[in-house]
């Protein structure tokens, strides 16, 4: 069955094949964070040899709708839906087979949407071949504070951790989390859930690199040594001097991790 954690998993795996640089290429997803398709498929076309998927979510899907999932198959890289649903179970369900119609090979729901919800995600994902559910446990903007002003009790970890038994529990094979969690939660999962980790701030961590409105970041190559399968990294690209350099020194950053490293499962 295309949506159980495990073949999902295998299916994902499969793709990461090849040289350790294409492998460092293909764990990298570049979210499409401009104001119009123009731009973003400037961007794309730069940076596509550098990256495995491109991340289409919510400011270009809203001003520009399905019009922006073409950019990433006119690459062939794949598309990322990032919509984080999060509605009634018959709403979203209706959305996964809408976004399912546009043959993207990932879309987000948030975990906090709840048992039903995340049931009836992965239920109508199943009916499409290659789509793959990423739910959001905690959001990377995030820090205890936020979480205790929302009543949520045992900290960012605890509840890291539970939004993905919840989300595996209801057939959903992979979660969005922080690459601050993604230890514990590879420990905790094992092999069997795709752990994809956006947060990531490349370069030393001695408080003169900003982190924009990011709480819990780590850079590339922590993040992969912590078990991360997919890193989505937006403005360390986006915003450099020259773009098509950073996101190279990125995959060179990856590669030589995934060579020190067992965690390319290979
Ligand atoms: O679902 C996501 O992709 C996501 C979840 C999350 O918890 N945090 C998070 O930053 N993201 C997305 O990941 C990207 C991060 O971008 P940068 O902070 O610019 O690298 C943005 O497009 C966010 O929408």
């Amino acid at each position: 069955m295309a949506t159980l954690p495990t073949s999902s998993r295998d299916q994902h795996r499969t793709s990461l094949g090849g040289s350790t640089l294409d492998e460092a290429r293909r764990r990298i997803i570049f979210p499409l964070d401009y104001p119009s398709l123009e731009q973003a498929r400037a961007a794309a076309e730069k940076i596509a040899p550098s990256v495995g998927g491109l991340k289409i979510g919510l400011e270009l899907f809203v001003r520009e709708g399905p019009r922006a999932v073409q950019i990433g198959r006119d690459l062939g890289l794949d598309i990322f839906l990032d919509l984080k649903l999060h509605d009634i179970p018959e709403t979203v369900g209706r959305a996964v087979a809408a976004a399912a119609a546009l043959k993207v090979r990932y879309l987000t729901v948030h975990a906090a949407g709840g048992a039903a919800m995340l049931s009836r995600a992965a239920q109508v994902a199943s009916q499409s071949e290659g789509l793959l559910l990423l739910a959001v446990t905690v959001l990377t903007s995030l820090d205890e504070e936020d979480l205790r002003a929302q009543g949520i009790p045992g900290g960012l970890e605890a509840h890291a951790r539970r939004m993905t038994e919840l989300a595996r529990a209801s057939g959903i094979p992979g979660v969005v989390a922080s690459p601050v969690e993604v230890a514990g939660l590879r420990g905790a999962f094992g092999r069997d859930v795709l752990l994809v980790t956006p947060g990531i701030r490349p370069g030393p961590r001695d408080g003169r690199r900003s982190t924009d409105d990011q709480k819990r970041v780590s850079t590339p190559s922590e993040a992969i040594a912590s078990g991360a399968d997919l890193l989505v990294i937006g403005r360390p690209i986006r915003d450099a001097q020259d773009p098509l350099s950073a996101a190279r020194a990125i995959v060179n950053e990856v590669a030589r991790t995934l060579s020190a490293t067992s965690s390319h499962g290979k």
